[in-house]
């Protein structure tokens, strides 16, 4: 297939640190770009979809981190275009733990269990701080590890969620991806919602990137090869560390190690549509809790009332282990075991669910994960070296950001650094051009006057540096040295 003519950068991916570097680099003069995206979607991780009536959000749904010290740039675009959000309570759901016969914990057995599950967190974290396994497990207080149904639940939400600072639940029908639309609205050419230009090119999966200090060649599965100065890949970490792309030179030892290093998060979001509410609604009732045995069984819940009023839908987290069975399953399955649970804590005569939405991230060969999680006391060396660039190929994503890694904003302000990353080299490539081709136009001038032998003891005249010639830049034959 004939390649396309060759880029300034291609950006691999479309979610939001892709498109937010292309932005920057657009901003800054970079016409020339190319964004090669896997799916028929921008968006990435950030995706909307149809459920009963309303958008649910099966990927990112919470704005987080807001009311900080710092801003969160993220929340603020979304104030700017009145995205529709609803601030999260989450702190009256451990006083809605409900037992496996439908009774709620009374709130002083809640409270006890809640705070041996942070003083377990906090010994943990001392013995990681040490930095010392042996003197880490020499701390650990048995006594404070979870065994009963609701330790086991307090367990799972203090550890398998991250709720960072004020968070709030995008609840507008737009989406969270019109923030991303609204993005590449700005620096690509759009009609009616859609995006028409065709420097973005939807279901081009990158398959090779073959690289060399001169340039990028980009070989996707539909036979297409695409040419760049540089390239800046921004699939996710559970991508990275399959083998959907391959490289040309292979990345280096230090690289992949980084790579496998890091965990992934699977977070699944199961939505359920029933023909009438039967939860408590109310202040404080927003989320509450399911106490099982086997940890992280069906444990997280919220219903919808507050986002859409009348929506009748319930959505229950499920992470990692527990995540992978789900989508290895029929969606049916998966609302039997549902129903099960919603029976024990809320009683047999509960209408079933209509509808059923299961999101299924980890099969899904373009993510592969939720989001990346680094362990909370980490070496900065591993996210470090993920972030690196190998050559003229460089990272961004969530996973590379030191700060906000797993968060949208994290990804918003990972595309924005490696963009400026890039650009940096560019300038540094300028520069060294520019010098090449200021003597590159001496050249002619100096045919016309002088003899090359001539030529060459004047060039030492001018006193023109040596490895110039050594390195053939001058153009004058080698012989003539
Ligand atoms: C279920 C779930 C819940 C979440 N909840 C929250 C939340 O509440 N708040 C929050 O802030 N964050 C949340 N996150 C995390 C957040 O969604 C991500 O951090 C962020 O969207 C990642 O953006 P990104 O640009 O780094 O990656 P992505 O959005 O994954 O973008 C990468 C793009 O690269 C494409 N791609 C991959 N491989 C190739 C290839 N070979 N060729 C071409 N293109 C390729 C992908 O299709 C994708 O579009 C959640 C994520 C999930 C999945």
């Amino acid at each position: 297939m004939e390649p396309s003519p060759p880029s300034s950068v291609i950006i691999i991916g479309a979610g939001v640190s892709g498109l937010s570097s292309a932005k920057v680099l657009a901003e800054n003069g970079i016409g020339d770009l190319l964004i090669l995206e896997a799916s028929d979607r921008i968006g990435g991780r950030i995706r909307k979809e149809k459920f009963g009536d309303v958008s649910v959000e099966l990927g990112a749904g919470w704005i987080a981190g807001v009311g900080g010290k710092e801003s969160n740039p993220v929340w603020e675009i979304a104030v700017k275009l009145g995205l529709r959000t609803c601030f999260s309570d989450y702190s009256n759901a451990r006083y809605n733990i409900y037992d496996r016969s439908g009774k709620i914990f009374p709130s002083g057995i809640a409270a006890d269990s809640y705070k041996k599950a942070v003083d377990s967190a906090i010994q943990k974290l001392k013995g990681l701080e040490s930095n010392c396994v042996e003197d880490a497990t020499n701390r650990i207080d048995f006594t404070l590890t979870p065994k009963t149904p609701i330790e086991l639940a307090i367990d799972f939400i203090l550890h398998d969620f991250e709720m960072a600072g004020k968070e709030f639940l995008v609840a507008d029908e737009r989406g969270y991806e019109y923030l991303l639309y609204k993005m590449a609205e700005e620096f690509l050419f759009t009609s009616e919602g859609k995006i028409l230009d065709n420097r973005l090119k939807l279901n081009k999966v990158v398959r090779e990137l073959q690289h060399s200090r001169n340039g990028v060649t980009v070989r996707t599965e539909d036979g297409c090869v695409y040419e760049a100065d540089y390239v800046i890949l921004s699939a996710s970490i559970g991508v990275l560390q399959s083998d959907l792309i391959s490289f040309r030179p292979p990345l280096p030892r230090w690289k992949t190690e980084a790579i496998e290093k890091c965990d992934v998060m699977v977070y699944t979001k199961i939505f359920l549509k029933f023909p009438y509410k039967f939860w408590p609604c109310g202040p404080g009732k927003e989320f509450f809790i399911y106490a099982h045995e086997r940890r992280g069984y069906y444990t997280f819940w919220q219903h919808m009332e507050n986002a859409y009023p009348g929506s009748n839908i319930l959505v229950v987290t499920l992470t990692n282990d527990e995540s992978k069975r789900v989508e290895s399953q029929s969606d049916e399955e998966t609302l039997k075991e549902a129903m099960v649970v919603l029976r024990d804590m809320f009683g047999s005569d509960i209408p079933d669910a209509t509808d059923i939405l299961v999101p299924r991230w980890w099969n899904n060969r373009f993510q592969r994960c939720s989001y990346s999680n680094y362990p909370m006391i980490s070496n900065n060396q591993v996210i470090n070296d993920i972030k690196a660039p190998v050559g003229r190929i460089f990272f961004t994503g969530e996973h590379t950001s030191e700060r906000f890694n797993g968060y949208v904003h994290g990804g918003h302000l990972a595309g924005i650094d490696t963009s400026k990353a890039v650009l940096e080299e560019m300038r540094k490539d300028e520069r060294q051009k520019g010098k090449q081709n200021q003597n590159f136009l001496l050249e002619p001038l100096l045919a016309l006057t002088l003899t090359q032998a001539d030529a060459v003891s004047g060039l030492h005249k001018c006193d023109v540096p040596t490895q110039l010639y050594l390195s053939g830049k001058l153009g004058i034959p080698e012989a003539i040295l």
